[in-house]
């Protein structure tokens, strides 16, 4: 390992990455069909291409009346004609006179010189055309005109940035998008990533191990973790802890795959070839080693198109690195704001004197997180329900429940 840095100091240099990747990236979006855009980030900006609402739009199934006749007392009207929702609008009610309206309608009059009564406060509702309209005067003194007239353009202006570049595409933006008419849509290209796991001790899920033998786990909770993230996951392989084999699977990655996530063979050990194989390849990591708990064997190496990420192999200290520095990095490449959460701590927490620690924790309410008992960060039966990690930076003061510090989701 090389001298450890700050968690701030990573941030830098992975950012400082991004910015070169981004530079240099060829394709960095491309465009796909609106059913394809959920869970994408934009490439583009939206704007309104009408005004929201595009007209005066009656909110409530009944009548329009005029303003003036309604303050002038009148509640029985002759029901002149129906505006229904999809008809072009015939404007202008007569004096005396009611408009049938349905939910959706343009409204007949403009906003201030409209009254919508709604349907159930007419007595005996709407009649045939040509009909008496009553409104039943003990209910409606609360109908002022324009109550129940959505505006035209009081949501937005035509013209109004409606979506920022690098928004997450969910369902609200979905309909923002259609209502917009973008049928293609452009978002960020995936971010390419590779899985690899190192070790002789692991085995598939499916085997049965031997006693001195474990299930392979991390490279499913990473695949997940990226595909969470909006990140294609093109391989996952499994090599054991033969330098050789090592040396050809990076090689065949190199180029393929925008983000490669090792997990194990990172540390110290004679068998840990991660940091060599890499080394011989790269050069010198951006950086191996990081004053963070769990986490601290961390390292990354710039291979040009294609960065390499060494996870450590404890199960809880993949989890922390995923969170802390994987999810913020593929979010950067796909153009996303830099942002970081907070949320508030259900319980103290003590900070470690040396180490940034990354402090797993599980929601309790929205916006509130309790820390998980954490034997090692090997127990990874003790984070179930695991929200994320939040972050305490070295040597400080204990801090006491109530707190908001920075959350990192998984
Ligand atoms: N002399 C030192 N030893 C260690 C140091 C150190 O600084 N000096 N750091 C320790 C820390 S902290 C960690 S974390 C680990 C990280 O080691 P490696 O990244 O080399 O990981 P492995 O040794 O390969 O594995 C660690 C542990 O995790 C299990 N593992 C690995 N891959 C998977 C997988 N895909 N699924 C499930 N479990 C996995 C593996 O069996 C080990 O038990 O090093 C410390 N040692
Ligand atoms: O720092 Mo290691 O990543 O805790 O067990």
């Amino acid at each position: 390992m090389h001298a450890l840095i700050s968690i701030d100091e990573a941030d830098d240099q992975l950012q400082h990455w991004v910015e070169r990747w981004r530079e240099a990236a060829i394709e960095r979006d491309e465009s796909v069909p609106l059913a394809k855009a959920m869970g994408r980030r934009l490439a583009q900006a939206v704007a309104a291409d009408r005004p929201l609402p595009p007209y005066d739009r009656v909110m409530m199934d009944g009548v329009v009346v005029r303003a003036d006749d309604w303050r002038s007392g009148l509640r029985e009207f002759q029901l002149v004609w129906t505006q229904a929702a999809g008809a072009a609008p015939r404007a202008g009610v007569p004096s005396g006179c009611a408009v049938e309206v349905m939910t959706g309608a343009v409204c007949p009059l403009a906003p201030a010189e409209a009254v919508v009564v709604p349907v159930e406060r007419l007595v005996g509702g709407i009649p045939a055309a040509g009909g008496l309209v009553v409104a039943d005067a003990g209910s409606v003194a609360d109908l002022e005109p324009g109550r129940f007239v959505h505006p035209c353009g009081a949501d937005a202006a035509a013209g109004a940035t409606l979506l920022d570049v690098g928004a997450m595409v969910g369902p609200s933006e979905l309909g923002i998008l259609a209502s917009c008419g973008i049928e293609n849509v452009r978002v960020a290209r995936q971010i390419r990533v590779a899985v690899v796991s190192t070790g002789d001790e692991l085995v598939a899920v499916g085997d049965q191990p031997e006693a001195h033998q474990i299930r392979r786990s991390n490279d499913v909770v990473i695949s997940g973790f990226a595909t969470k993230h909006g990140a294609k996951l093109i391989r996952c392989d499994h090599v054991a802890d033969e330098r050789a084999e090592l040396v050809s699977l990076v090689a065949m990655l190199d180029g393929l795959a925008d983000v490669v996530l090792f997990s194990g063979g990172v540390s110290m050990g004679r068998r840990d070839h991660v940091p060599s194989v890499l080394g011989d390849r790269c050069g010198e990591p951006l950086f191996h080693g990081v004053r963070q708990r769990p986490g601290k064997p961390f390292g990354v190496w710039d291979g040009g198109s294609t960065l390499f990420c060494a996870l450590p192999g404890n199960p809880v200290s993949v989890l922390a690195c995923l969170c802390r520095h994987v999810g913020p990095l593929l979010a950067a490449m796909s153009g996303a704001p830099a942002a970081v959460a907070t949320c508030e701590l259900d319980a103290p927490i003590a900070p470690l004197p040396d180490f940034g620690l990354l402090k797993p924790v599980a929601a309790v309410a929205e916006d509130r997180v309790a820390p998980l008992v954490m034997r090692n960060s090997g127990d990874f039966a003790g984070i179930g329900g695991l929200a994320g990690f939040v972050e305490l930076p070295a040597a400080g003061e204990s801090v006491a429940a109530g707190t908001r510090l920075h959350f990192y989701p998984c």
